[in-house]
């Protein structure tokens, strides 16, 4: 047989040090006899530490938890076990007899292959498989998330048939299908947010997610990552595994930024670039990430006022400025307080299970009232109403002066022992609030019932009414 003339000539002791797995020899004592290279690697050990030892003897100084040997010799069988060596290394050892032409063992093999690789692999694999699963975890909670605002959304509807009103339902008709960004301007509780769930739900994007942030309600230094998002490790305090923004939430929908006055000014930069770019990045992040999202911003404030004091960056302004919308207070369009008490009645008389209705004096103190709260205050008070009201009550005007903290009449004043100074001085307070309120600004105030500007100003300040929101 040629093989075997030439396997003569190769040197086994080079081969088995080219070899990557370890490689153990015993004689039929137990005796080590041969170790190759990568034996010594894989242990730590030196040839000298071990050959000429008895395998037994290795076990007890400790340097092996486990050695196949003596059951091989034993056994005179195969065996694969695993060990672990004094350096931590687990190894995957297989002892394999070696037979004599009398069917004796003569010598014992034991291959040995270093596990830490594959342990380290598997546990790698263990890591992504849990990592996976929390990321699936995390997307069904966003879906499951995403789908309860929008059927929150959907439970919205626009109540009022004033002109303000129809002319604000044109404007969401004409502009909810086309993809541009919106700013929809109000005081508090007019309902800005009502008219963007009208938007979105009028909109292409219905069937995708709508986003809600209020940017006032968010701590300024928080805001950035909750927009934007960051990667894992991003900054101290970071979650280990990063974290979506909202915007990439909102991706292919809609986001409504909510008290867009508020948002600091190096995040308007931030969202500039979005609006322009269509891109964003997270925080710790450096690939930018392409984004298709409809931006609907609302604010009570007055954006133009906070370019020329340079609070909100003007193209930015400019950028959201595209179709602006804004919503008079209730207060200009007394028509839809009506409808709304109407509306809210019902709603709250079915929730509480009564049947309250307003006396007609009532109604028209409750519509002469100046709602400063807007649609919400209306709605809050109407609740507290029903709460506090017998089942089937009908609500006279007094109950609804003194809920609504309404000062008596000229009659029911000058009854009440009041001084003649302080009924004029309320009358007087009620005449200049009423007119601002109507009037918005002490210009037109002082205008209107011809006095001069300065005092407006001057008496507003004595009889304690506010002109904090109010332009001159
Ligand atoms: N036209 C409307 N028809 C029915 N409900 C309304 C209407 N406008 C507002 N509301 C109700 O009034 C409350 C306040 O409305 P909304 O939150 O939209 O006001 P907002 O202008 O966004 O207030 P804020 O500036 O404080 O955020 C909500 O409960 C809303 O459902």
């Amino acid at each position: 047989m040629t093989y075997k003339r030439d396997l003569e000539f190769y040197d086994f002791e080079r081969i088995a040090d080219i070899l990557y797995d370890g490689i153990y020899i015993a004689d039929k004592h137990g005796k080590t006899v041969f170790v190759n290279k990568a034996y010594e690697r894989i242990t730590g050990l030196k040839r000298e530490q071990v050959v000429g030892k008895y395998v037994g003897d290795l076990i007890e100084t400790g340097l092996f938890n486990y050695g196949v040997t003596p059951d091989v010799i034993k056994t005179k069988k195969q065996i694969n076990a695993t060990s672990t060596i004094h350096n931590g290394v687990t190894v995957l050892i297989t002892g394999t007899p070696l037979f004599n032409n009398k069917g004796e063992v003569e010598l014992i093999v034991v291959t040995n292959r270093d596990m830490s690789d594959l342990l380290r692999i598997e546990n790698e694999l263990k890591k992504s498989k849990e990592q996976m699963k929390i990321v699936e975890k995390t997307e069904e909670k966003n879906i499951q998330e995403i789908e309860h605002l929008r059927k929150k959304s959907v439970e919205s509807k626009i109540i009022g048939e004033s002109e303000e009103i129809k002319n604000i339902i044109q404007m969401i008709n004409q502009v909810a299908k086309l993809d541009v960004n919106v700013l929809i301007t109000g005081e508090t509780g007019v309902g800005k947010e009502v008219v963007s769930n009208e938007i979105y739900m009028n909109s292409t994007r219905h069937n995708k997610p709508f986003i809600k942030v209020n940017c006032a309600a968010i701590p300024a230094n928080l805001l950035e990552a909750e927009l934007f998002g960051y990667e894992k490790g991003a900054f101290t305090g970071a979650s280990t595994k990063g974290k979506l923004g909202l915007f990439e939430l909102a991706n292919h929908g809609t986001i409504l930024l909510d008290e867009i006055a508020d948002m600091p000014l190096d995040l308007q930069v931030k969202l500039l670039r979005v609006i322009q770019q269509r891109e964003i990045t997270r925080i710790g992040g450096t690939k930018p990430i392409r984004l298709d999202v409809r931006i609907i911003a609302a604010t009570h404030g007055d954006l133009k006022e906070l370019v020329s004091k340079g609070k909100f960056r003007e193209d930015l302004y400019y950028r959201l400025y595209v179709f602006p919308i804004y919503i008079p207070p209730l207060r200009v369009r007394t028509s839809d307080i009506e409808k709304l008490t109407d509306y809210f009645l019902t709603v709250y008389n079915n929730k509480y299970g009564k049947e309250i209705t307003f006396k007609k004096d009532a109604l028209l103190v409750w519509e002469s009232y100046s709602w400063p709260g807007n649609i919400r205050e209306l709605q809050n008070v109407l609740e507290r109403l029903v709460i506090i009201s017998n089942p089937s009550e009908i609500i006279t005007s007094s109950k609804v002066k003194k809920l609504l903290n309404i000062e008596m009449d000229d009659k029911e004043s000058i009854g009440s022992g009041e001084s003649y100074k302080k009924i004029i001085e309320s009358f007087e307070k009620k005449v200049l609030q009423n007119a601002i309120d109507l009037y918005g600004t002490t210009r037109k105030v002082a205008e209107h019932l011809k006095i001069d500007q300065s005092t407006v100003v001057k008496k507003a300040k004595k009889l304690g009414i506010k002109l904090k929101k109010i332009n001159n």
